[in-house]
């Protein structure tokens, strides 16, 4: 349906069938779902149209990642190794990051949503009252969106900084600073064992920097544990000290601009640590703090609860009335990944339009107008060196859900493919299966270039593909996924 709108002196009032509030990847998503079927749709965006994603986030971070990744990867395989006699260009590698978040510009996603005829409200929204968006451009005049159908919030998250004396007036950098940055420091020090903390210091470290990681809770906690250790492992054999079970007590920036850290608990108790710059990754918040949540009953700064379908809950559990109010990415904090996030927007996109023309929604498990992935099989690359490829439940997850599970691991350096692949290689690759159903629920990777390895455990876990079906699954040799193979007859063989 077409846009109704009308403009009084810096008040302007539109009408359409979907307002999205966000252009980041999955309210772009969104939005281009609802306009395929014929929907209108407007977004709103306050920064650039593409979203934290393409200028901050995951392209950038990891144009940074990939030179002295290939670099490595090179010195790795005899005769490659002898060709490689120089260092990595660093000015290069700012510039092809530049080139991947678009120079900070987003004139290419603008004519994206130009071409998928989405009509683009630049300025920061706020509802006002059910079905109603308000957006105020920065001079100050606003415009008032009604929408027919569905408001969907897809307005994301930003880094989380942590009460620490002295760390806000140090002027961290988030990781926003990290991936936009101009120059890379000879000193960094970064807090943080989770995902944005390894793969900054895997980056830094191979830009130059000399990097220290400050980690609470283990490196990688949310991964099989396996993983965290190798990759600690490689971060200090490539110089990084990390220092495990230590929280930073005290910061402060000196004139000179030196960042000096107080370290407490841990190996590294009463330790001081210096340096150029602090890196803060110790998680996220959401983008719903001035969103005019309270109009509705909810509660600003909160992230948004939804149901399958990713209708918003309201404080009695239920979704607001009208079917009306949807939140989908990082702001419901099902799972704060890209691809996840717009895995949510297709199915919300398909379910917000089956909801307008009055069909019956297809919400049951594994259904199109349902996210079951998000609980069973995401997967993740962790873009370290070596990476870290995971899909499902970790050995932990499936235990603590009280499934009978046989956890099979097997070393990916014993696989014919994984010597040929580079010299002195190390990883380990693990299969959770769930023994009542006798299918994979989940399983992990660590090595090095084992990312593109993942996808064909992400379809065995979301195809529930019977173990005995998969040994019908003949791994070409001498490849990497051979490790399937060995898992394989590990596990045929009796439990130890
Ligand atoms: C350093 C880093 C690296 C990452 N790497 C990866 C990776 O490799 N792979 C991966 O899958 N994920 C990665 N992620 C996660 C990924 O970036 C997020 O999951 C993804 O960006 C979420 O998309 P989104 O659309 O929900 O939110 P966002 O990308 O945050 O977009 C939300 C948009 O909403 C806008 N907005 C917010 N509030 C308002 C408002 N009131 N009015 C108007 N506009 C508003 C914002 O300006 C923004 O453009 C990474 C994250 C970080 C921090
Ligand atoms: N390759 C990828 O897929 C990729 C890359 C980067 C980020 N991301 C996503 O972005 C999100 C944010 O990443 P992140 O690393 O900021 O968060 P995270 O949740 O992955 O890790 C945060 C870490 O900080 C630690 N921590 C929390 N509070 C602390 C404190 N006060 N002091 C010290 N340590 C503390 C936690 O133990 C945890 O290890 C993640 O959910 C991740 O999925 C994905």
């Amino acid at each position: 349906m077409t846009p109704d709108t009308s403009t009084t002196t810096n008040r302007t009032s539109a009408t359409f069938d979907v307002v999205v509030i966000g252009a980041g990847p999955v309210g772009e998503n969104v939005a281009d779902r609802v306009a395929q079927a014929g929907l209108s749709a407007a977004v709103v965006e306050r920064e650039l149209v593409g979203g934290e994603c393409s200028y901050w986030a995951c392209m950038p971070t990891k144009a940074l990642l990939r030179s002295a990744s290939a670099l490595r990867a090179a010195r790795r395989v005899p005769g490659a190794a002898e060709a490689v006699t120089g260092d990595l260009d660093v000015a290069a590698v700012l510039r092809r990051r530049d080139a991947f978040a678009s120079d900070w510009r987003d004139d290419g996603q603008v004519a994206w949503l130009d071409g998928a005829g989405i009509t683009l409200v630049r300025g920061h929204g706020r509802l006002t009252a059910p079905r109603t968006v308000e957006v105020t451009v920065a001079d100050g005049s606003t415009t008032t969106l009604t929408a027919r159908h569905a408001v969907v919030v897809a307005t994301g998250s930003s880094a989380r900084v942590p009460d620490i004396t002295g760390l806000r007036e140090a002027a961290p950098w988030t990781s926003r600073e990290s991936v936009a940055a101009g120059a890379v420091p000879a000193r960094l020090a970064v807090i943080g064992g989770g995902v944005v903390a390894a793969e900054m210091a895997t980056a830094y470290s191979g830009l130059g920097s000399q990097v220290t990681v400050l980690v609470r809770d283990g490196m990688l906690p949310r991964a099989e544990p396996f993983t965290g250790e190798h990759v600690t492992a490689a971060l200090r054999e490539n110089g990084v000290t990390v220092h495990l079970g230590t929280v930073v007590a005290a910061v402060q920036r000196d004139p000179t601009g030196t960042v000096h850290l107080v370290l407490a608990g841990g190996e590294a108790d009463g330790q001081r640590v210096e340096a150029d710059e602090l890196l803060v990754a110790v998680g996220r918040t959401p983008n719903s703090d001035d969103l005019g949540l309270q109009t509705v009953g909810l509660e600003p700064g909160s992230w948004l609860a939804v149901d399958d379908t990713l209708r918003v809950l309201g404080a009695d559990g239920k979704p607001l009335d009208g079917d009306w109010l949807y939140a989908a990415g990082d702001v419901n904090h099902r799972v704060l990944l890209t691809h996840q996030g717009k895995y949510q927007a297709r199915a919300l996109g398909d379910a917000i339009v089956a909801r307008a023309r009055g069909e019956a929604l297809d919400d049951a498990p594994w259904g199109r107008h349902a996210t079951t992935a998000d609980e069973r099989a995401v997967p993740q690359v962790v873009f370290t060196d070596p990476e870290v490829a995971s899909v499902g439940l970790t050995a932990a997850d499936a235990l603590a859900a009280g499934l009978d599970v046989r956890v099979v691991d097997h070393d990916l350096a014993a696989v014919a493919g994984s010597a040929l692949h580079a010299e002195g290689y190390r990883g380990r690759a693990r299969m959770v299966v769930d023994e009542d159903r006798k299918v994979v629920v989940g399983f992990t990777l660590v090595g090095p270039d084992v990312a593109e390895l993942l996808h064909a455990a992400t379809i065995a876990v979301v195809a529930e593909v019977p173990v005995d079906r998969l040994w019908h699954a003949v791994p070409a040799f001498p490849t990497v996924s051979e490790v399937w193979l060995r898992l394989l007859e590990a596990y045929a063989r009796p439990a130890a």
